[in-house]
């Protein structure tokens, strides 16, 4: 078996595409931090079709974790050459698979924080990405207020030379690129978050303030961030699609991504030092992005929480089968057609109906082999910033609310870490304890959760949305998510 790395490229079997260009020859031109499964499967992936042109060759990537589980992908990528399999795997079972070439560097922050400034503080390096999730932002849901307090923020803003976070690490780079006269980089956000651009100005700006004013001035009126709306189902890769490289193209990788067919970007064009001929790849450079956004983060992203508890409590574990359950689907297309779309605007060249149901076939592919578990992940990140603005947009116009507000329920009951066999659920979020605590007294005290103000603002005082949200959250408790999600389809609760 062919370990994958430059030396033996020429070597893989044919249906195994390779990069077509000199890699030695590439120079980077984007630190990318949060190289994890969706950068590989998209910005990556983009990246590696124009320099297949011979295009972007003064783009390629230098990779930069900076949480302890980043070392594991510094080991692989180090390895591999910075090399690794994109295997998109469409519905009837045809695998399209190559080999991504646009990733040159990877560096390790903890190991060597200056490094990693010194790398974004010369002059190549344009362009300065992330995909951190959408907690790596630090911003509170609510008021949208930089937290502070986080420890490693408290510990950047104590120890500026040898940070720790996204934010210590690029703001030191923006500083020393600025002593040296050098133009600043563009920082451009690919996270899953409503105005990612502005969220990421908001957080760094605020960052920048806590060092001093003068430098939180100059990020704001010298760095662009621009706005984009990313879209690629990613699942976490498994040891099954390990094995699966090895079996079909005959190449021992240690970290392949596995994706869906679809793939979309739109992307303002807001870019300070140059950026790559994003369009001839198939990015749609737009004026306005938000449009885009908000169909994606309200009808994609808010439908995956919409199925993923209750389908959980349902006991399904991967996505396709749920999506493929016609109560599911049902439910889902009732979701977005009542309760998302009438929140949304216009959205150019989208045919609003036919995209809820081409979700519907996305959801359904059962070659991705999505978890239901990879989407409960993380929720106290996700519903504030997908759903809950659903729900107070329809609460002001006197629009629908019950299904957005089920999935609210369906949310609280999960975190009760309890499935409806009395088996435990382990409950990943940087907020178990306190959603779990919070979320065990609901029986007797049925707001409990839901009185987070952190989380829900001020919704526990809205009568229609307590009214939706308690005659749910019994009918979980009473009858079980199945036949409480039947009744919210059938218009009975
Ligand atoms: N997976 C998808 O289907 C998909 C699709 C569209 C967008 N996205 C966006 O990409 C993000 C990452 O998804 P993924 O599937 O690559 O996840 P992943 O777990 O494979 O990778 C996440 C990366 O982010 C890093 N990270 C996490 N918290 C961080 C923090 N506080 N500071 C700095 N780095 C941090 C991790 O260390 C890791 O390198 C999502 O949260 C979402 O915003 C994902
Ligand atoms: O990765 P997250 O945390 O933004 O959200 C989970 C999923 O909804 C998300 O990854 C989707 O699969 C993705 O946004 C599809 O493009």
């Amino acid at each position: 078996m062919l370990p994958l790395n430059a030396e033996n490229l020429s070597q893989l079997s044919g249906d195994l595409a390779v990069p077509s260009y000199d890699r030695e020859a590439l120079t980077t031109g984007i630190v990318h931090f949060g190289v994890g499964g969706f950068h590989r499967a998209h910005q990556a992936m983009y990246l590696d079709r124009l320099m297949n042109e011979g295009k972007a060759l003064d783009w390629a990537i230098c990779g930069v974790g900076v949480m302890p589980a980043d070392r594991r992908m510094q080991q692989v990528l180090d390895a591999q050459d910075g090399l690794y399999t994109l295997v998109v795997k469409s519905p009837d079972g045809t695998l399209d698979a190559r080999v991504i070439g646009s990733i040159k560097e990877y560096l390790f922050a903890p190991d060597d924080p200056d490094a990693v400034i010194e790398k974004m503080a010369s002059p190549e390096i344009r362009i300065v990405s992330l995909t951190v999730t959408e907690g790596g932002y630090n911003f509170n849901a609510v008021t949208g207020e930089f937290m502070a307090e986080n420890p490693d923020v408290q510990h950047d803003l104590a120890q500026p030379r040898s940070p720790r976070t996204t934010f210590g690490l690029i703001t030191a780079a923006i500083e020393r690129r600025r002593e040296r006269g050098l133009p600043p980089f563009t920082i451009m956000s690919c996270d899953n978050i409503q105005g990612n651009g502005d969220a990421a100005r908001r957080s760094f700006v605020a960052f920048a303030a806590l060092r001093d004013s003068d430098l939180a001035a100059y990020v704001e009126g010298n760095v662009l961030f621009p706005n984009s709306m990313v879209d690629r189902i990613t699942p976490v890769t498994t040891d099954d699609d390990r094995d699966d490289v090895r079996k079909h193209f005959g190449v021992d990788d240690g970290w392949p991504v596995v994706c869906e067919p679809f793939t979309q970007w739109a992307l303002e064009d807001s870019f300070g030092n140059g950026r790559p001929p994003w369009e001839d790849s198939g990015v749609q450079v737009v004026p306005d992005v938000e449009p885009y956004e908000l169909m994606k983060l309200r009808l994609l992203n808010a439908s995956h929480q919409a199925l993923c508890y209750f389908g959980y409590l349902s006991g399904y574990r991967l996505v396709h089968d749920v999506a493929r359950d016609p109560a599911f689907a049902k439910f889902l297309l009732a979701y977005m057609e009542k309760e998302a779309e009438p929140t949304l605007e216009p959205v150019p060249g989208i045919n609003l109906r036919e995209y809820q149901h081409q979700l519907i076939d996305r959801f359904s592919n059962a070659q991705v082999k999505d978890t239901v578990a990879r989407l409960c992940a993380e929720s106290s990140d996700r519903i504030p910033k997908w759903l809950l603005p659903v729900i107070r947009h329809n609460l002001d116009s006197g629009g629908d609310i019950i299904l957005a507000t089920a999935v609210v329920a369906s949310w609280a009951r999960y975190d009760e870490g309890v499935d409806e066999e009395g088996e435990p659920i382990e409950i990943v979020d940087r907020l178990r304890d306190k959603l779990n605590a919070a979320a065990r007294r609901q029986r007797e005290e049925p707001l409990a959760f839901i009185q987070d103000r952190d989380l829900f603002g001020d919704l526990a005082e809205s009568e229609r949305f307590v009214s939706a949200y308690t005659s749910v959250l019994s009918s979980l408790h009473s009858r079980g998510a199945k036949a409480t999600l039947e009744a919210l389809v059938s218009g009975s609760l």
